[in-house]
């Protein structure tokens, strides 16, 4: 594996505040890091280190084993891309994604070559004259995502790049941003508070909380494995139930103490199922129905229909449970976790 990223103890403070708190972070070239983590936890903060944007008050950056904690910003050979494309609105696509080559002294042959194939890729072939202020959300920043590779940066970095869009283009968009990032072979660092997006890009995650990396490893380990509550309800886990009273009630699979986290998803109703509970609150979805119900011996938790149709409040509805969304919580809470390689 080739050394890329190597984050060592840093911290940054505000006056009293600790942003970032000791962080130690691992990044090998060709891979794609998301940083997760609530608002206000520090992944900006430990970004815009990364970016040389912030200094440290202690710690260091590496970057192919040399220090660049010190190096300028436009010296690191980094990409940068934020929430707001931030694009020039004098230029037109072209003269955007243009813009780090011009600077670079590349040639105007060569910088229409790449900027044609830059287009291709984020998919706006045709658009290489287009005003950017006449393009949606979502094609800036697929502007904004050329320009940033356009010099073919050794680590991109991301500050919440999809999070002023909405839903169903974000979903997209980041199904397109992992497309592209492994097409390009490029080394990224994903920061976001959205557990979708961090494990549609990622191959690795990192949680971030109260400026400290609580868990690392690779995105499905993380993703079945949260170390504590806080990761849980970070990683999209909202219910919980005591593991005394899930194997009561009949439940599967489940020895010893601790609790059982659970998604929306865990229960699904079919007229089959083994279980039995009533329905609490019950609306309609695109993919369905998502209920509420309160099952005997576990209480309310959340459920889905694939159709919502005859799914009133204080109607008995029969669930399977799906096992891929739950996860076991250690009793046994630790501070940090590595899950490994
Ligand atoms: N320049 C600054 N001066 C003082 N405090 C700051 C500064 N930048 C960040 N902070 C504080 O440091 C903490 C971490 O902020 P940061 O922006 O890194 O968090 P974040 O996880 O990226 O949150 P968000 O997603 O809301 O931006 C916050 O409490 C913030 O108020």
């Amino acid at each position: 594996m080739t050394q890329g990223l190597v984050v060592d103890d840093v911290t940054v403070r505000f006056g009293e505040q600790v942003a970032v708190d000791a962080v130690d972070l691992d990044l090998a070239v060709g891979q794609v890091l998301s940083v997760l983590g609530p608002s206000g936890c520090g992944k900006s903060t430990l970004l815009r280190v990364i970016a040389g944007l912030q200094t440290v008050q202690s710690g260091t950056v590496r970057f192919a084993g040399a220090d660049v904690t010190a190096v300028p910003t436009h010296k690191r050979g980094f990409g940068l891309m934020f929430q707001d494309g931030q694009l020039f609105d004098h230029l037109d696509v072209a003269g955007n994604i243009a813009y780090p080559l011009r600077r670079q002294g590349v040639s105007r042959g060569d910088r229409a070559a790449r900027v044609a194939e830059l287009l291709d890729l984020v998919g706006l072939g045709g658009y290489a004259k287009r005003r950017v202020s006449t393009l949606s959300g979502g094609q800036q920043q697929r502007v904004a995502l050329a320009r940033a590779l356009a010099p073919r940066p050794r680590l991109l970095l991301l500050d919440e790049p999809l999070s002023a869009l909405d839903r169903d283009l974000r979903e997209r968009l980041a199904a397109d941003l992992r497309t592209i990032l492994v097409a390009t072979g490029t080394t990224a660092l994903l920061v976001t508070h959205d557990h979708d997006e961090a494990l549609t890009v990622a191959d690795r995650l990192a949680l971030m909380v109260a400026g400290r990396i609580v868990t690392t490893g690779p995105a499905d380990k993380v993703w079945h494995a949260p170390v504590d509550r806080t990761t849980a309800r970070l990683l999209g886990y909202r219910d919980e139930v005591d593991a005394a009273s899930w194997s009561a009630a009949g439940l599967p699979q489940l020895v010893g103490e601790g609790s059982i986290m659970l998604r929306d998803n865990a229960f699904r109703v079919d007229a089959d199922g083994p279980l039995s509970a009533q329905v609490k609150e019950s609306a309609v979805r695109s993919s369905g129905a998502a209920l509420r119900v309160d099952m005997e011996g576990v209480g309310v938790v959340s459920a889905v229909a694939d159709d919502p149709a005859g799914l009133a409040v204080g109607q008995r509805v029969r669930l399977v449970f799906n096992p891929h969304a739950s996860a076991r919580l250690p009793v046994e809470q630790s501070t940090t976790a590595d899950l490994g390689a």
